[in-house]
């Protein structure tokens, strides 16, 4: 690239970090992190961007082995340098193999290295000693990394046709699942879906909660029928409920009960968790593509990141299931989820996209594809809840008529 783009990139960055400076925003923070991501893509030759993208699954594995040899928790207590033999000392594991794992963690700035082989914690490193990122790394190394690598085969074995049955997805091609959903297939194997929900609780880090941005007090508190009796919020497919809990701190006075559904296998791991007791939050049973929702009359009806993981075809299961028990005029469906733009959606959402096609034929969908998906089940969108950057957006939903 010419040294004249790089120069007015440059001057974008400057003014993308002067405008964060002054406004301290969460909008302008990523808007100067893209900035500085084009920025230094254009110092970079294309040849080695391409080489050190190909290379990024050896990062993910060194920053799993790392993991696994507890590295991080003995780094992150760290107020002087660490030794080299310290930290192979916390498995045991051989210096040797510990030095090549922490060079490559350092040439990623993932931890700092002030003289050779002693080592300090980072910011990132810290992070990876707390359970919903350790969850976000590892279900998406083992879990996840598989099925990405087979994707390109299985979508070439169906003539690239866009997935959209959960039971036939590359989830499914890797690991020889036969017609085996692939929330059955977590269940049956509890790492895996300790891994994975860690994951779902990691999906917040350092995101506002729903209840710090869309009004919930005008929107869903504020109405008269509403009693200590009255269901407040049902989570569906809530994992181990950390939205409820979140709901609760920040609504503490709010009058209703607070409820969490997910499969069987979910309610058992999660049934007796002291954090869910203390803010008090039932627990119920349920199977949204086989029953009917079992929580009449509830004021809203909570999905996070639930619809994305089903095509449209399943989604309208969902609903149909759903629909018989929301009170008209008074019960409303809240879904969590990216909206995405028309053009140029962020880098996050769209993985995100490619996540849930291979786990079940899932997609993440643009405001039209919502809309769509709303009317054909007889739906009426309240509100569309945009936000800038990478953050979810809110489909404010009812009955139609
Ligand atoms: C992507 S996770 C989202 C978890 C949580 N809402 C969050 O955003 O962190 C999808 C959830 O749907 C649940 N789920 C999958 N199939 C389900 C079904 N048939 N009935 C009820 N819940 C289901 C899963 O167990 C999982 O907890």
């Amino acid at each position: 690239m010419e040294i004249q783009q790089i120069q007015g990139l440059l001057e974008q960055t400057t003014s993308a970090f002067n405008e964060l400076k002054s406004t301290a925003s969460e909008i302008s923070r990523i808007q100067a992190q893209e900035q500085a991501l084009k920025l230094a893509r254009a110092l970079e030759r294309p040849r080695d961007a391409i080489l050190k993208l190909a290379y990024t699954p050896a990062i993910v594995m060194a920053v799993k082995v790392a993991l696994d040899m507890k590295v991080f928790p003995v780094l992150s207590e760290a107020t002087s340098p660490v030794p080299l033999a310290t930290l192979a000392a916390a498995k045991p594991a051989d210096p040797l193999l510990v030095e090549r794992i922490l060079r490559v963690l350092v040439a990623n700035a993932i931890i700092d290295e002030p003289a050779p082989t002693e080592y300090l914690p980072t910011a990132l490193s810290r992070e990876l000693t707390k359970r919903p990122s350790i969850g976000v790394l590892e279900s998406l190394f083992c879990e996840f990394l598989p099925s990405f690598q087979k994707t390109p085969e299985f979508l070439e074995s169906t003539n690239y046709r866009n997935p959209d049955d959960p039971l036939v997805a590359p989830l499914q091609y890797t690991n020889d699942l036969g017609k085996l959903n692939g929330f059955t297939w977590l269940c049956q194997n509890p790492d895996a879906l300790s891994r994975f929900n860690s994951f779902m609780e990691g999906q917040r880090a350092d995101r506002l909660h729903w209840g710090d941005w869309f009004p919930v007090r005008e929107r869903i508190l504020d109405h008269p029928d509403l009693s200590s009796e009255t269901p407040l919020i049902v989570d569906i497919g809530a994992g181990r409920g950390h939205d409820l809990i979140g709901f609760r701190e920040r609504f503490p006075d709010a009058s209703g009960k607070l409820i969490l559904e997910d499969l069987s296998t979910v309610i058992d791991e999660v049934r007796g968790a002291q954090d869910l007791l203390a803010a008090k939050v039932d627990t119920q049973v349920f199977d949204f593509f086989n029953e009917v929702q079992p929580v009449q009359g509830a004021r809203a009806y909570y999905f996070k990141n639930v619809l994305h993981d089903w095509s449209d075809e399943r989604a309208t299961k969902i609903f149909n299931n759903l629909k018989p028990a929301m009170k008209p005029g008074f019960s409303k469906i809240i879904m969590e989820e990216y909206i995405l733009p028309d053009q140029n959606a962020s880098s996050l959402p769209c993985a995100t996209d490619m996540a849930v096609m291979v786990f079940c034929s899932g997609l993440e969908r643009t405001r039209q594809r919502w809309e769509n998906l709303l009317t054909a089940n007889g739906l009426r969108a309240i509100k569309y809840w945009t936000r800038q950057g990478e953050g979810l957006g809110i489909i404010e939903a009812e009955l139609a008529d």
